[in-house]
């Protein structure tokens, strides 16, 4: 893999007052976030918070309501494979792997970004393709030695344990070769073992020059990996910051928990809503020939 100088601080995503609604439901609300050079970046919050969601905003796969998305300074082309060749790169929650293709065909899938044959020619396997694949196969090959996948080049990515396939849907993302890699629970259904050797992925990743935004939920590894965490609640920023900020923060334990706390986001809406409900209520109850009423007219 070709070393990058890393240097930090300089502003590879800046996502402004992104919002996502999907009808009457905010899935993501003016949220604001930043990741520079050299940063590993944390993006947790419980179940539904909207960290997908707002994922999807950052790969052209929705075009947030309101809100834009920067990638090194320019704004970010609406559709999901130009963001990849604007060199922003993702895994997903559940694996998308060519399953009848092999290990080395899925990286060079990978590669359609930066060779002039495209998507369709790689999946398709034409003779463009076969050219393209002799220049990027070495490439290819760097990679899986990178993610400790060399081995298995010729094996049917179908045939990989769950943890290999992981590994190789990040292989494939590194071919387009981006300088932001998002990752979306990458250690999803791994043990312990698995888990802490991507750990140690991201950390390489980041060591060449990659910066990397992750959405996870087993905490151990986000607080153990990442520069910044930042969490969402029902759509909306919570908190961001180092790992002893976040976790000393007991809004974030009881957002987590489910538990009600000061200025929580959504709070607004709830209130909003269990109003509606005590006026809908109370009309319901002073309507003549209503159960209530007749139960009045009972006594
Ligand atoms: N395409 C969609 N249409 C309608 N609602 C959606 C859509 N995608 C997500 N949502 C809703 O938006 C909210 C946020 O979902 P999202 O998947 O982004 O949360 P998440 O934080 O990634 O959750 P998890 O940790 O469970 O993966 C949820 O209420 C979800 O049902």
């Amino acid at each position: 893999m070709t070393t990058e100088t890393i240097t930090r601080g300089e502003t590879v995503l800046d996502a402004r007052g992104v919002t996502m609604r999907f009808g009457g439901l905010t899935a993501v609300r003016g949220v604001d976030l930043t990741v520079n050079s050299g940063e590993i970046v944390g993006l947790i919050g419980p179940n539904g918070a909207g960290k997908t969601t707002f994922f999807n905003c950052l790969t052209g796969l929705y075009i947030p309501t309101e809100g834009e998305v920067r990638y090194k300074g320019n704004v970010l082309p609406a559709k999901s494979f130009k963001v990849t060749a604007a060199g922003i790169a993702r895994t997903f929650q559940n694996i998308r792997l060519f399953a009848n293709m092999t290990v080395l065909e899925n990286v060079l899938v990978g590669r359609h970004t930066r060779t002039k044959e495209g998507f369709w020619s790689a999946v398709l396997r034409g003779p463009g393709f076969h050219k393209a694949e002799r220049a990027s196969r070495e490439r290819a090959m760097e990679l899986l030695e990178f993610v400790g996948l060399a081995n298995k080049a010729d094996h049917l990515s179908r045939n990989l344990p769950y943890g290999e396939q992981r590994k190789l849907e990040i292989a494939r993302a590194l071919a387009s070769e981006p300088g932001l890699l998002l990752l979306d629970e990458p250690t999803a259904g791994m043990n312990p073992q698995e888990t802490r050797a991507t750990e140690e992925l991201v950390f390489a990743i980041r060591d060449k020059g990659i910066a990397v935004l992750v959405i996870e939920h087993d905490m151990r590894f986000i607080f153990n990996l990442c520069d910044r965490v930042a969490v969402l609640v029902q759509g909306e920023k919570l908190v961001e910051g180092d790992s002893a900020t976040v976790q000393g923060d007991d809004r974030v334990v009881a957002a987590y928990l489910g538990e009600p706390f000061e200025d929580a986001p959504g709070d607004e809406e709830v209130a909003e809503v269990e109003a509606a409900e005590a006026q809908a209520a109370s009309a319901t109850d002073a309507a003549p020939g209503t159960d209530n009423a007749g139960k009045e007219n009972d006594r």
